[in-house]
């Protein structure tokens, strides 16, 4: 795509669809299929129990399959995003990125199927059919008229919700964003002045959407492609009839002037500076078509400085999305087993979007907006799509709309314990480095990679760069630049080599090397060979010297050696030794286990420090701590030797004021169990299963780790490195040039977490 804001090329749009498995989903069993008692219980004889038990009463199909969290995304390509009717095949990206979706913010899972058909007969006969299987239906991308008449005789036929998202998903989030601007411009709905460009799915449900919710049908004038949609036009369907109005007005130019508000749910690029000049004073300006949209941002505040301005994408402030709506509107009917989506639902929706963009920002969301600067106001209007309290606010608004309305076949017993349950479904890991990456893009820093030969770490920094998450500054030769070539970069030239030989900075990260140890017994001559034979001395002093914000290396030495070379150069953070976390996200649960990189046999002082900062980072996460000091006994069971250090951490911990908990030493089995803890030992503090583990050494730590990557792959993350007083990461040799981008974005957010992360720096200092 050639736009301004876009960071990717077509070529990387495809090779993401088609590298490793191809398209973005899979289906895994959420069952152990491993022994032959396995196979039968999952399928024949065991599956005959179910099956009967379904027969006999239908409504146990909702605990006895996944038809309670599964919804069919279904299309058929007839109005794709903004491209047109590309047809059934075509839109299946689209569908598939939609489930995806789903999963990411709601957890709830999807399947695409994409019916090869324009006639709305068939359709609706196809869909029909398939109510037992699934337990929504979002309908996608079927353009007008034919959706309105699919979706009502679905709504008829089927009863579970059938939920046409280009319709009331985006005319939820449209509502929302409008609270929210007519609010920041002191404007009341009834007196507000609308034009809507498109007359489709999207356009007709969001003018009936706001007029429900006060806008008055003469004040919104909706134009198609043959300019307003008015009484005297004899080339109107239905639906298109129900929006006209009595006017002189013709052109979409013509009703723009004096408009307060333009909703664009048309085509990409239609609207013009000029065509907004003359609107009111303080105009809301929604240019939603996708992905192209009616103007760009740039453009539309060039032309009138003081207006809102918010499009479908999410690279631009203010993203007006359905992917704020569908993921979380499913997930509250789906857990109220609701067998619709009402207006009450829709509307409950619309209210807690507005409401949660008034509310102050949490930290790490605002830091993935750049620091502070996210709060209510004309550049946020609404919320980002991975605001973590989305998931939790939503769907227990629309849960409860369900119950009120009587929709709701399993009303939630207790909102509280439902708010936690959402909160828990979402994965924080995949949370947080989200977060990282967004935050990484507002704010982007200088990153030094100290192996700027190796061909992954190339491609790394490349893809950092391209992605706009920073500068990366490579430290290599001068032949860096023809590897760069040789990799497709066209403007080698436009990357900072540090080439650690000639660079008129070696002299001066001898001098600040020298300076560090000269009275160590360290020779300038060791220094400057030092620095000439090895990188990482080189780019740590740069980093020290100010030349980089961030540093990662590690592909080309072992860990230790790497640690050991940035150790010398740069100063470990107070509050303890560094050391390494890694992060075990699996769907339901994230862990953390420490220390996996550096120390071999801890002390109890260490333990307790390393836990302190562990707890505090993973309260970044927005994962509340609970600790376990890890053995291989538990409670003194079986007894063992090698476990004093552990039960004194707990000691150290209990002598200080802490805000997390802790418990230990246990076993992974019961620190991971909050059942068998309570069974077995009642006493122990943790009040859920614990999600930080202290390890009682390396060698448990590193390799329990290892292996869990070895065999749990993309569901382990890091090590990274804790506890340098300036942000280095130290990449496992084995790291892709996937791993190091994301090390190089942590590397970089590594600042301000520093600053953040003072006050456990504090604590664990005091231990020692
Ligand atoms: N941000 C968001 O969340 C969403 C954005 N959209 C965007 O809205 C747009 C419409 O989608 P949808 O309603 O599903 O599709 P439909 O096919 O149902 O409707 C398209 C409408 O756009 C009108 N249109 C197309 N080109 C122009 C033009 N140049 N000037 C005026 N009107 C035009 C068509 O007019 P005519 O009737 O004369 O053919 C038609 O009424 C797409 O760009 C889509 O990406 C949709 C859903 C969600
Ligand atoms: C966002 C969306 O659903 C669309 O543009 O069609
Ligand atoms: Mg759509």
């Amino acid at each position: 795509m050639s736009e301004a804001n876009v960071t990717f090329s077509d070529a990387e749009a495809i090779d993401f669809h088609a590298k490793g498995r191809p398209g973005k989903i899979e289906i895994k069993a959420s069952k152990p299929m491993a022994t032959q008692r396995d196979l039968a219980l999952a399928y024949s004889p065991g599956v005959a129990v179910p099956v009967e038990a379904i027969a006999a009463d239908p409504g146990r199909a909702y605990e006895l399959t996944a038809k309670g969290n599964l919804v069919a995304v279904i299309s058929n390509g007839s109005a794709i995003l903004g491209l047109g009717n590309l047809g059934a095949l075509a839109s299946k990206p689209v569908m598939e990125g939609k489930a995806v979706l789903f999963k990411r913010f709601a957890d709830v899972d999807s399947i695409d199927l994409e019916l090869d058909t324009e006639d709305p007969e068939a359709f609706i006969n196809a869909v029909a059919l398939m109510g037992p299987s699934f337990g929504g239906i979002n309908l996608e991308d079927i353009g007008a008229p034919d959706c309105f008449i699919i979706e009502q005789a679905l709504k008829e036929r089927m009863n579970i919700p059938v939920f046409h998202d280009d319709q009331h998903g985006t005319a939820i989030i449209t509502a929302a964003g409008l609270i929210n601007a007519a609010h920041l411009t002191g404007r009341e709905m009834g007196d507000m002045k609308v034009v809507i460009n498109g007359a489709g799915a999207a356009a007709i449900a969001c003018s009936d959407l706001i007029k429900a919710m006060g806008v008055k049908h003469d004040n919104v004038i909706m134009c198609d492609r043959s300019g307003v949609i008015h009484k005297d036009r004899d080339d109107l369907d239905q639906w298109k009839s129900a929006q006209a109005v009595e006017t002189d007005l013709r052109t979409l130019e013509d009703a723009l002037k004096g408009a307060d508000v333009f909703l664009g749910l048309s085509a990409g690029n239609v609207l013009n500076g000029d065509m907004i000049k003359h609107m009111a004073k303080d105009p809301i300006i929604f240019a939603m078509a996708n992905p192209t949209p009616e103007i760009a941002p740039p453009e539309a505040k060039k032309a009138r400085p003081d207006a809102i301005v918010a499009t479908g994408r999410s690279d631009y402030p203010n993203q007006v999305n359905n992917v704020l709506g569908f993921p979380f509107i499913f997930r509250g009917a789906l857990d109220a087993r609701a067998t619709a989506v009402n207006e009450e639902m829709k509307i409950a929706a619309a209210q807690a979007l507005a409401e949660l963009a008034r509310e102050a920002v949490p930290e790490e969301v605002a830091a993935a907006y750049g620091g502070s600067a996210k709060s209510f106001g004309p550049d946020y209007i609404i919320p980002a799509p991975f605001d973590p309290r989305l998931i939790e606010v939503v769907p227990a608004a629309v849960a409860r709309a369900a119950e009120e309305t009587g929709v709701a076949q399993k009303p939630i017993e207790d909102y509280d314990a439902y708010r936690s349950q959402l909160r828990a479904r979402l994965n924080p890991a995949s949370s947080v480095l989200t977060l990282a990456y967004e935050a990484a893009r507002r704010n982007p820093k200088r990153v030094l990679f100290a192996e700027g030969e190796e061909e992954n770490v190339l491609r790394a920094a490349i893809a950092f760069k391209e992605g706009g998450y920073g500068t990366p500054v490579l430290v290599g030769r001068d032949t860096t630049y023809d590897r760069l070539k040789a990799l497709g970069v066209e403007d080698p030239e436009s990357y900072k080599v540090l080439n650690s030989r000639n660079s008129p900075l070696v002299q001066k990260a001898v001098d600040f090397i020298y300076q560090r140890h000269q009275r160590g017994g360290m020779l300038r001559r060791q220094v400057e060979r030092m620095v000439n034979q090895d990188r990482n001395y080189f780019t740590a002093a740069m980093l020290a010297l100010g030349e980089g914000d961030a540093m990662i290396t590690g592909t080309t030495r072992p860990f230790s050696q790497s640690l050991a070379q940035v150790r010398t150069v740069i100063d470990d953070d107070t509050g303890g030794d560094p050391f390494g976390i890694n992060i075990v996200a699996t769907g339901s649960q994230t862990v953390l286990i420490a220390d996996t990189s550096v120390t071999e046999r801890p002390t109890a002082e260490q333990l307790a420090a390393i836990a302190i900062r562990s707890a505090a980072f993973a309260r970044r996460m927005g994962v509340e701590p609970r600790v376990a000091f890890i053995s291989y006994t538990t409670f003194g069971n079986p007894p063992g030797h090698h476990i004093d250090h552990l039960r004194d951490a707990v000691k150290v911990l209990d002598r200080m004021t802490t805000d997390f908990e802790y418990e230990g030493e246990m076993g992974p089995d019961v620190a991971l169990n909050h059942e068998a803890q309570r069974k077995y030992y009642p006493f122990s503090r943790l009040s859920g299963p614990a999600n930080i583990l202290i390890m009682p050494g390396l060698q448990s730590a590193n390799l329990s780790s290892k292996l869990l990557k070895a065999i749990g792959g993309e569901n382990v993350l890091g090590p990274y490195l804790m506890g340098m007083s300036l942000p280095v990461q130290i990449a496992p040799m084995t790291a892709s040039s996937g791993d190091l981008v994301t090390l190089a974005v942590l590397a970089s957010g590594g600042a301000d977490a520093l600053r953040r992360n003072a006050a456990a720096k504090e604590a664990a200092a005091q231990v020692g």
